[in-house]
């Protein structure tokens, strides 16, 4: 199960994600937020980051205007490694290097035919599982 979530200035781009995951048969949880009225990004990022660092979801997309602020919240969950990609490079590096769990997109920064390329990188790479990366990896986790 994939988590999804946005703030207002993301609502459209995410639309558009959800199109494309029903269109892939790809199963998704909306966290919100459901409309373009002005909301505030840490709630998302929050319940994203906690859907995804309890288990209840594998892998989140999130999405602001730039992507940063709500990708900040959720990073401030134990557990999630959220990545802000506008680049395919960037998604795949992440997935390999880092296994970022939380895909990060600005709707202000990236057309909807970049990120939907963005998405599938991101969701069809899987972490290389080399060793120097595990124990970076576990370097985040540490206090
Ligand atoms: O990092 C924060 C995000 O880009 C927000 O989406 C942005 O700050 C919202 O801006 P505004 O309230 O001016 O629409």
């Amino acid at each position: 199960m994939l988590a999804i979530g946005c703030d207002h200035a993301g609502y459209e781009l995410k639309q558009e994600i959800i199109k494309h995951l029903e269109e892939k048969g790809i199963e998704y949880k909306d966290f919100g937020c459901y409309s373009e009225e002005a909301v505030d990004y840490p709630v998302y990022g929050k319940l994203v980051g906690h859907a995804v660092a309890d288990g209840e979801c594998e892998k989140g997309i999130l999405i602001c205007g730039t992507g940063i602020g709500i990708s900040m919240a959720a990073n401030k969950i134990k557990g999630v490694r959220a990545a802000l990609c506008s680049d395919c490079f960037s998604a795949e590096a992440t997935r390999l290097h880092n296994d970022a769990n939380i895909l990060a997109m600005g709707g202000r920064v990236v057309g909807t035919g970049l990120a939907l390329k963005i998405v599938d990188t991101f969701l069809n790479t899987e972490f290389s599982g080399a060793e120097r990366h595990i124990a970076r990896i576990r370097q985040i986790e540490e206090d």
